[in-house]
This record gives C-alpha cells, sequence and structure tokens, in this order.
C-alpha cells in the first residue's frame, strides 16, 4: 500500500516537496509532509530553522527566503527518510533503518544546512552549520563532513529529481573551518555534455572573506539501460 501510494506521490512531484513558495510556519519541529491524511506517514522537513540554529544562519535563511518571493530562488526541503523510499536502487522494506547520513544526527549535533536553488542560474547555495559530532582536527570541521556537503550541494546544482550519482570530486580545502561556524556553500552547474553534469563551487564563511574550499565535480546520469549494481 505504502508502495502504490508512494509512486503515485512520485509522479506528482509531491515526494520532492513544496520547493520554496510560502515561508514555512515557525514550528518546533518545521513543517511536515503529510502524505495521506488516512495514513500516519508523515516527513518532517529539517531544512526550516530549529533551536540549535545560530544567529548567523538565522539570519542568512531570512535573507535568502526573501530571495524566494519574486519565485527565482526555492528553498529545497529536505527529509530524513525520502532518498530510499524514492530510490528504485534498493527495497525499503530490505533496509527499514536506512535513512539520509546527513539527516541522521539529533538537533545541532551534525549537519544542519538549507539549501537553496535557483533554476535560470542552475545555482544551488547551501548554508551549512556543522556541529560537534563533526569534528576533525580539535576544534575544526573534518574535511570528510565538507566533502560531502560539497557534494551534496553540487549534485543539487547538476540536477534536482533526476537520477545522478558523484563520479568525479575534486577539492582544494584553503581554510580549516571551525566547528560550529557558518559556512555559504555555492555550486554551479557549468557545463552538460550528454549524461555528464560538470559543477563548480566554492565554500566561503557568512561575509565572504574567507574562502574555505574550492572543487570540481562530474555527476552522470544514471543510464537506465546499465544495471548499477
Ligand atoms: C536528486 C539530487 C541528488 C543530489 C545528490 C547527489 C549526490 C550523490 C552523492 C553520492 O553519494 S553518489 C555515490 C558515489 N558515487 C558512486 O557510487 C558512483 C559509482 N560509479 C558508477 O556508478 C559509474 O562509474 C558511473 C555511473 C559514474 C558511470 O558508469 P556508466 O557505465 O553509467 O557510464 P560510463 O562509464 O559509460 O561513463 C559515462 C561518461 O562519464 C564519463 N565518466 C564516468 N566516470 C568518470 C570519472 N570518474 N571521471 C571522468 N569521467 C567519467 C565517461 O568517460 C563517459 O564519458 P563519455 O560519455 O564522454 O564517453
Amino acid at each position: 500500500m505504502l508502495r502504490s501510494c508512494l509512486a503515485r506521490l512520485r509522479t506528482l512531484g509531491a515526494l520532492r516537496g513544496p520547493r520554496g513558495g510560502a515561508r514555512p510556519p515557525a514550528t518546533d519541529t518545521g513543517p511536515a509532509l503529510r502524505l495521506f491524511s488516512s495514513e500516519e506517514v508523515i516527513l518532517k522537513d529539517y531544512s526550516v530553522p530549529n533551536p540549535s540554529w545560530s544567529k548567523d544562519l538565522r539570519l542568512l535563511y531570512d535573507q535568502y527566503m526573501k530571495k524566494c518571493e519574486d519565485g527565482s530562488w526555492k528553498r529545497l526541503p529536505s527529509y530524513r527518510d525520502v532518498a530510499h523510499l524514492d530510490s528504485k536502487l534498493i527495497k525499503e522494506e530490505q533496509m527499514p533503518q536506512a535513512r539520509i547520513f546527513i539527516r541522521s544526527y539529533e538537533d545541532g549535533l551534525g549537519f544542519e544546512f538549507v539549501m537553496f536553488h535557483n533554476d535560470v542560474e542552475k545555482k544551488t547555495v547551501c548554508l551549512f552549520q556543522g556541529g560537534p559530532y563533526l569534528q576533525g582536527l580539535s576544534g575544526w570541521l573534518h574535511g570528510g563532513a565538507m566533502a560531502t556537503m560539497i557534494d551534496i550541494t553540487s549534485g543539487m546544482a547538476a540536477s534536482i529529481g533526476e537520477r545522478i550519482v558523484t563520479a568525479n570530486l575534486n577539492i582544494d580545502f584553503k581554510r580549516p573551518v571551525p566547528l560550529y561556524s557558518v559556512v555559504v556553500i555555492n555550486s554551479q552547474l557549468y557545463k552538460a555534455e550528454g549524461r555528464k553534469l560538470f559543477v563548480s563551487c566554492d565554500v566561503r564563511s557568512v561575509d565572504g572573506k574567507t574562502l574555505y574550499a574550492e572543487a570540481t565535480s562530474l555527476f552522470v546520469k544514471l543510464d537506465p539501460e546499465k544495471s548499477s549494481t
């Protein structure tokens, strides 16, 4: 039953959620996507403010929500469980505990972020605050955590709603990122060539003055004719 409902929602695009639009109601848990009124399946959208968000993150969030008002930018909702439900690669009943790892920490401990997408400019911006469980060297964010966020943000710039994978990711780490600080990840699709999507990305401080990292990446659209396993 759930599978058929999800398939229907996928067709309607509902699982990708309300991209942008009206500002979500400010609640402790954030707005939820109710799949069916008759079923207890509610997906919580995590890309809205929670009490762990710093002032910097909230201010930037408000600035980008303003940019959404004319429709040029859309806030991208983010769910904990949707990817595996929405994937044709695995069967959800085989991996009931699977979750998206960047959403698997409790509020404030891991990856706090929200993404905004501009479809005309092919840009995705991620406002990211790294929590204490992402520590690498003392007091700094682990480079792998940064790489994860660069990957996901670049992937969104490459293609929203299509089945793509990262084929190649090159990162120059320029400065260590202090734990708990907010950074702005700017990514842009600059070339599409057949199934290949090329994205550039940089990571900067909130004031834009500090360049933390630069990256380029290649995403490849999965070929439905080929087996991915
Ligand atoms: C909805 C938005 C989602 C946003 C988030 C997305 C982020 C996802 C983050 C991930 O964690 S993805 C998981 C990590 N990545 C993988 O597991 C990918 C594993 N690799 C593969 O599955 C395959 O190698 C791949 C699909 C990338 C390519 O295999 P295919 O057999 O489909 O294609 P093929 O090998 O024919 O390559 C297609 C083109 O890409 C090129 N290519 C593939 N891999 C490349 C590579 N590594 N470097 C450069 N070019 C590469 C390849 O040369 C070729 O170019 P041409 O068309 O010009 O001939």
